[in-house]
């Protein structure tokens, strides 16, 4: 049976998303992203699932990072999660004992109105994850009060939902991602997502219009952009980008080796069916058919024959 590492422990959004991706593997739990990540990259697991963004907070950074720097690693497959949160407590705390809240920050910042409005004065502290401080809450003698978590998280650990859903938006959802060592790609399925991290050669006026213009020219639509930090000082970024379609479509495929010219790297992070299902529009001029009659029809020029 094959296994998968997520953020752990039991009981985490991620945990949710890796039963709907894969509901039939052995799972591992591990502490933070980098460790998931890790473990499928030295072969302790087949793979790994981890959050990528939220539709509230943004990109999960520490995601985008460890893809971008560490040893290669493919996305599979992706699904969109909705998250729902709950203030867990041990049973007998009322609302007016909690002082001292702990969570993981991307959920924090999702319940950041209903903590203003209803535990002002409580402080919130950052945790490794929802089901982590969960898990603390739930230690006799914690240092914690409460902790904001999806409500299994209190099943698995003896806590009390004292208040639920509480949310800023209903509507919240989280992108998560499987990912696994290189191999060979998912089939193309018409509605594709292909994600890169590219990285400038040089700093200069239009380099990143010049990498847009090789998506643009190609009928290929982007569905995300974020700039990260290089490290190497203030100014220096590199650039991850998801797009529609697969690395086996013409367009795709001539847009990326555009980018391989323009970059002084260029890391392909994998082409994968859409959570959504949505079809590539494909605008005029530009399906592979398109792509190869041009192919053919430069030959003949070159040949001398047309
Ligand atoms: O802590 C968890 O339960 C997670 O799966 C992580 C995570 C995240 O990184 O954004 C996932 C969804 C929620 O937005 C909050 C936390």
């Amino acid at each position: 049976m094959s296994k998968l590492a997520y953020l752990g422990p039991q009981g985490t959004f991620c945990e949710a998303a890796l039963r709907l991706l894969a509901p039939d593997v052995e799972r591992l739990p591990c502490a933070n992203v980098g460790a998931a990540l890790d473990a499928a990259r030295d072969g302790d697991a087949d793979g790994a699932v981890v959050p990528l963004e939220n539709s509230v907070e943004g990109a999960i950074t520490q995601t985008l990072d460890e893809l971008a720097k560490g040893r290669s690693l493919h996305i599979t497959g992706e699904v969109l999660l909705p998250v729902e949160f709950s203030l867990l407590v041990r049973p007998g705390t009322e609302l007016g004992q909690i002082k001292r809240i702990i969570t993981h920050p991307a959920a924090h910042t999702q319940c950041r109105g209903y903590i203003e409005r209803e535990l002002p004065g409580a402080v919130v502290i950052a945790g490794s994850s929802t089901a982590a401080a969960a898990q603390e809450v739930s230690v006799p003698g914690s240092p914690y009060d409460a902790a904001i978590s999806p409500a299994i998280a209190g099943e698995y650990y003896g806590l009390d939902a004292i208040a639920s859903d509480i949310g800023d938006r209903s509507d919240t959802v989280t992108r998560f991602i499987q990912v696994s060592r290189p191999g060979p790609l998912p089939e193309p399925t018409g509605a594709d997502r292909t994600s890169l991290v590219a990285f400038l050669r040089d700093d200069h006026p239009g380099a990143l219009l010049e990498m847009l213009s090789e998506f643009a020219v190609r009928g290929v639509n982007l569905t995300r952009i974020e700039s990260r930090p290089t490290g190497d000082g203030i100014g220096r970024y590199f650039f991850h980008f998801d797009l529609e379609g697969h690395v086996a479509d013409a367009r795709v495929g001539e847009a990326v080796s555009g980018l391989h010219r323009l970059c002084g790297d260029l890391r392909f992070l994998g082409s994968y069916p859409r959570a959504d299902r949505v079809a590539t529009q494909v605008k005029p001029g530009t399906a592979d058919g398109d792509f190869d009659e041009a192919a053919q029809w430069l030959g003949k020029i070159r040949a001398g024959l047309a």
